[in-house]
């Protein structure tokens, strides 16, 4: 019998293909004595001759797909097994100890780890005891004879299932073999859902279960639109979805007639479609999908793909290929935004109860001021090569806001005596994430260029609702009128001052909120890339005035959410 799961939708897409299972390998063991150590040693010498050839395989992959550098970190994992030390010592423990080699493994490796880990203020040695660790891992899967998941090594068409991905899982994807994924958490706004839209990869996420219910090899049909799934469906549950999937790429190809129209509404009225992007890559996917501009660009990307800190250099080459790439269409580069789910592993800090709500984005740049400085020098260096603007993420106070100007104006005057050219016209704007800044709008709209709304973390800090936590998805909406009126206050506010508004947060391409927003006067709309030609298409058919009178009702008349939609839906249909 057909199993059907219901989860959030994330990613559109129709998909139907073999189950391929992400789970955590059970690498357990017994400890035991042995008289044939020498038999032990040969094991372990097998077990890394294997891992070898396979990560050799996996560099060679990975060289291919994402370049020479991003594979650096499997020469670092090679290196590791072919450590004299680190392999002498296990085959040392294997002989004086008369133990297996999965103990003497396993032993060893610890006792590096926890050695290296020790080190707290030493990124290199944090970085040189996680590939132990991964690398062990590896090995181990040999010993005891079980296999490794590899996400980059996937060659057939598979829908992966996992409990979770990581942003870094997601980037491995390769959108030819993988053709949707499924997982028990996350949501909408989870950056792994980010990426999957970028990627065009159909997923379904928080479905609480699906890894209890899949077996590596059964067959899955996803539906990304409506965020179901089903497990070993039936033949006609199989042409259903071929139909279903059939349906979405005609609508597609009428979108894709829009990509070089304006957008504009019924009446006439222009809006700005743009787009999110994490890394210059993306920016073919801005051009194929009509984007007018791009709205964030989170450099955050930058630093998680690189070993260690990217250079001043490295930065400027980065920024100045996406301004060069948008041939003079503005570029809002976000500065970094490390925290929460985006982690560096060269830049630890002790374990926070609350990451969201802790040490992350503009509060690590205004204290680790070295780090920011190199930032904002590079797209300082850039700048000449487009039309920059410059964001600040996380901004709480005026304060953070003047501070970070500051640095940005400072680097700027050293710049400029030092001979290097730096555009005049830079805009300074901040991301409105944080419910205390949307509430003080009109103050900051005296001294920032811009406002970009952060719907992501402004609406999870507004309902106190996890942006990735499923269980608490019913709070978490976009349409709730708290929201409403906190976004039209800074639409408002930007407004009074000659200001522009523009929003980054997923709720900018939902299509429930476009005519909200466009009701509310929003000027500029970033999104992924693959929502810009629906949203071009339903802007075409809403009239601007009538617009604005649905959002003042849905503001000063609506008690819910679920209001707002009867009355979104109520004012669109034909
Ligand atoms: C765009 C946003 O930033 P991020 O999703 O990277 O937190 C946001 O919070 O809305
Ligand atoms: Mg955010």
């Amino acid at each position: 019998m057909t199993k059907q799961l219901k989860g959030i939708a994330v990613s559109d897409g129709i998909a139907v293909a073999k189950a391929y299972l992400l789970v955590e390998p059970d690498l357990s063991f017994e400890k035991v004595t042995v008289s044939d150590a020498d038999h032990e040693v040969a094991r372990l010498s097998d077990a890394l001759k294997q891992s070898t050839k396979e990560l050799q395989a996996i560099r060679d992959k990975a060289v291919k797909s994402l370049g020479e550098e991003e594979a650096q970190v499997f020469d670092a994992h090679l290196m590791v097994l072919s450590d004299p030390e680190l392999i002498g010592s296990i085959e040392s423990n294997i002989k004086d100890n008369k133990v297996n080699a999965e103990s003497a493994l396993k032993d060893v490796a610890d006792m590096f780890v926890g050695m290296f880990e020790a080190m707290e203020d030493n990124p290199y040695m944090q970085e040189r005891a996680a590939d132990i660790r991964d690398v062990t891992k590896r090995v181990m899967s040999h010993l005891v004879g079980v296999k490794l998941a590899d996400l980059s090594m996937i060659d057939e068409e598979v829908i992966v299932i996992a409990d979770d991905l990581t942003p870094s899982d997601t980037a491995q994807l390769d959108r030819n073999f993988v053709k949707a994924f499924v997982t028990n958490i996350g949501g909408r706004t989870s950056h792994s859902a980010i990426m999957a839209r970028s990627l065009e990869i159909p997923a379904v996420v928080g479905t609480q279960e699906i890894t209890a219910n899949v077996k590596e090899g059964d067959m899955i049909a996803v539906d990304g639109i409506e965020g179901i799934v089903l497990v070993n469906p039936t033949s006609e549950e199989v042409s259903a979805f071929e139909k279903k999937a059939k349906d979405f790429s005609d609508l597609k190809a009428e979108w894709d007639k829009l990509k070089d129209a304006q957008t504009v509404t019924e009446d006439g009225k222009h809006f700005e479609l743009a787009a999110n992007i994490g890394t210059p890559k993306d920016l073919e996917g801005v051009k194929s999908h009509g984007g007018e501009a791009v709205g964030l660009y989170r450099t955050e990307f930058l630093y998680m793909d690189s070993p260690d800190f990217p250079s001043e250099d490295d930065q400027f080459e980065a920024y100045k290929a996406v301004l060069e790439g948008m041939d003079g269409k503005p570029v809002v580069v976000r500065t970094m935004d490390i925290g929460g789910d985006k982690e560096l592993p060269y830049l630890k800090f002790p374990e926070e109860m609350n990451p969201f709500l802790g040490y992350r984005a503009i509060r690590i740049c205004l204290s680790e001021d070295d780090m920011f400085r190199t930032q904002l020098r590079a797209l300082l260096r850039a700048s000449t090569f487009g039309n920059l603007r410059i964001m600040f993420p996380m901004i709480a106070t005026l304060q953070e806001f003047r501070e970070a100007k500051t640095m940005l104006l400072e680097e700027k005057a050293k710049l400029v005596s030092e001979g290097t050219k730096v555009a005049e016209d830079i805009q300074v704007g901040i991301m409105i994430e944080i419910p205390a800044a949307a509430v003080i709008a009109d103050r900051f709209a005296k001294e920032v260029d811009f406002f970009s709304i952060g719907t992501n973390d402004l609406i999870q800090y507004t309902m106190a609702a996890d942006r990735m936590n499923e269980r608490v998805s019913y709070l978490y909406q976009p349409y709730n009128p708290a929201i409403l009126r906190l976004v039209k206050n800074v639409i408002d506010s930007a407004h009074a001052e000659g200001k522009w508004a523009g929003m980054c947060g997923e709720m900018a391409g939902d299509q429930t909120a476009v005519p909200l927003l466009v009701g509310l006067g929003l000027d500029e709309f970033s999104m992924s890339a693959t929502s810009i030609l629906r949203t071009r298409s339903l802007m075409k058919r809403l009239d601007s005035a009538k617009m604005a009178e649905l959002a003042n009702k849905a503001i000063t008349e609506c008690d819910t959410a679920d209001d707002v939609v009867a009355l979104v839906n109520e004012y669109t249909k034909q």
